[in-house]
């Protein structure tokens, strides 16, 4: 018995992935490695042992007297022994650091530094690593730090521990699908079950009246809760399906009270003799079902047995997806359904504000001028805004304001292509491409008829070159407008038009109106002016003077009328 004790002393708990402050969790590299790289470890294939749920529920409490089994069967050799891995009555329990108390102990993962050989009934030389992992939940931890450090230790290990209390309850498993389906998503599709063997462990089982302690018990109570049925909610039956579908192995354990002491008294420090013998004795029939020799699963990824040294290379790249911003973040279920909420008050306020402008502007409605349509856009917008604020959504006003200026920029966005779509309804603004190019043709055969005329015949011909490109892209333009085919090149054609009218033709085409206005204002105003009677009538001036007469010639006609 002493020998036992004295193997218990023997190695420590190494932090692995630790939690900083900053929510985020780093791997130990050097610390992982100087583990699993020993030289008789590193080529050994890995069974992993973890143990995860929620805080202060004794998972690392259990996991001491996992050590007293693996080091007792491992080191000693003592497996015929039968129960008396469990050491001495007075003995303090040690290993992973538990204590009692309200606030969470244990953070990130730990791994017990000493790795266990064994060797399988076919003869194969295995190794077997420890885990004691974070409890979720506790006021510290984000929901994303709770889903990384169980997905993770999901990911790693071959068999995990659920460890709950008092039930198998519905919030329970909907975390587990959460967390678990969080680490699926770090691994290939590959159609097989992505995790091992799912240990569930009620402790405090408090009706064995119904179902008994142990794995029978338990077996009973998984059944009913996985259980599905036709006559359940879809949402309950694909919970069911998603955590069957996620493990290759499930079962469960009942676990009895370990009696107050256990639970409530600060000084208690783990001796067996202030445990209820019910306990120990569902502990001596648990633990060897999980880690005897014969009852060992080896860790597999993907089909593949992992080796120590494999093993190392995995938790260096899960650690770098799971702190990557490459994996969307879990979030709490009011933050999710808030957001759904939010997001499904986006979509229909979206879909009023495109079917008001579909009614107005859409495809079988006639071209708009851009004022009329401004102020369309704007009463829809309104009347979208509306919707939105009215509709009762989760979360409060203060989680809506960024989907109200989503909202808003979506709309902003849809406005545009109206916009454009109604652009292209203007059939002014469609011609003006072969327009230009004709427009540019013909002033070339003009401008090069003068040069032939004075004998510069050189230009001359450079001119009907250049006639003779705007014709050929005119005559591609229509090809491609009426084929469908190179829209790009069209769209280029288009664009080098839209440059030559706004710098060139327009510019000409406002002067040469600008004057033309001039000259026929001139024109009308002095035929006016020399057909009205006035005292200073028949008096050419200048044109800036005019109005002056005009008003004067008002004036006096005026005055005339008072005087009649
Ligand atoms: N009621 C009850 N208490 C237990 C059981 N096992 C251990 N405890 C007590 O639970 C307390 C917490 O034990 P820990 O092992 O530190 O719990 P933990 O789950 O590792 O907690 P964190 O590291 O904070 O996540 C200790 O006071 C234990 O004595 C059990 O089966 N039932
Ligand atoms: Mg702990």
């Amino acid at each position: 018995m002493a020998e036992v004790q004295d193997a218990i002393n023997v190695g420590k708990p190494v932090p692995i992935v630790l939690a900083e402050e900053d929510h985020q969790f780093i791997l130990d590299e050097e610390a992982l490695e100087s583990i699993l790289l020993k030289d008789d470890i590193k080529d050994r294939n890995v069974v992993v042992v973890s143990v995860a749920g929620s805080y202060r529920k004794g998972k690392s409490f259990l996991m001491d007297f996992f050590l007293r089994y693996m080091k007792a069967t491992y080191h000693l050799n003592l497996i015929n022994e039968d129960a008396h891995w469990i050491g001495s009555d007075d003995k303090p329990l040690d290993g992973f650091t538990w204590r009692g108390g309200s606030d969470r102990d244990t953070t990130g993962i730990l791994m017990w530094s000493e790795v266990f050989k064994a060797t399988l009934e076919d003869g194969e030389k295995v190794a077997i690593i420890l885990l004691d992992t974070q409890g979720t939940f506790d006021s510290e931890s984000t929901v994303k730090d709770c889903a990384t450090v169980f997905a993770l230790s999901t990911l790693l290990s071959s068999i995990q521990i659920y460890n709950l209390k008092f039930n198998i309850q519905e919030d329970d498993l909907q975390h587990l699908q959460l967390f678990t389906e969080y680490g699926r998503l770090a691994l290939e599709d590959t159609g097989t079950k992505p995790f091992q063997k799912l240990q569930f462990l009620v402790r405090d089982w408090s009706f064995p009246y119904e179902a008994e302690y142990g794995a029978e018990g338990g077996q009973k109570i998984l059944n009913k809760r996985l259980q599905i049925s036709d006559k359940q909610h879809p949402e309950l039956q694909s919970l069911r399906k998603h955590i069957k579908s996620c493990f290759s192995d499930i079962s469960c354990y009942l676990m009895p009270h370990p009696g107050l002491n256990v639970a409530t008294n600060p000084n208690f420090d783990g001796k067996l003799s202030e445990i209820e013998p019910e306990f120990k004795q569902n502990l001596i029939t648990m633990i060897p079902m999980l880690l005897r020799p014969d009852k060992l699963i080896l860790k597999e990824i993907g089909g593949q047995k992992i080796k120590a040294k494999e093993l190392v290379q995995y938790f260096k790249a899960y650690i770098k997806l799971f702190t990557g911003a490459e994996l969307p973040e879990p979030k709490s279920m009011l933050v999710t359904t808030a957001e759904a909420n939010n997001l499904s008050a986006v979509a229909s306020a979206r879909e009023i504000y495109r079917q008001t402008m579909d009614t107005i502007c859409g495809g079988n409605r006639p071209y708009l001028n851009n004022n009329t349509l401004d102020d369309e856009h704007i009463k829809s917008k309104d009347m979208a805004m509306e919707q939105f604020i009215a509709k009762r959504k989760m979360g409060g006003d203060e989680f809506s304001e960024s989907y109200k200026f989503k909202l808003e920029s979506d709309i902003e966005e849809d406005f545009l292509k109206f916009k454009s779509q109604n652009e292209s309804k203007n059939v002014f603004k469609s011609a003006r491409t072969p327009a230009v190019f004709f427009a540019v043709a013909v002033a070339c055969y003009f401008i090069s008829g003068l040069f032939n005329f004075f004998g510069i015949y050189s230009v001359a011909s450079g001119i009907n070159l250049i006639m003779g490109l705007a014709l050929l892209v005119l005559i591609l333009w229509a090809y491609i407008r009426y084929s469908g085919i190179h829209s790009d090149l069209g769209s280029t054609i288009d664009d080098a038009a839209n440059i030559m009218w706004d710098n060139f033709l327009k510019p000409s085409y406002e002067i040469f109106l600008q004057k033309g206005l001039e000259q026929a204002t001139n024109q009308a105003i002095n035929i006016a002016v020399n057909n009205t009677t006035s005292p200073i009538a028949g008096v050419q001036s200048p044109f800036g003077k005019r109005p002056m007469q005009r008003m004067n010639s008002h004036v006096d006609m005026n005055d005339r009328f008072k005087q009649s």
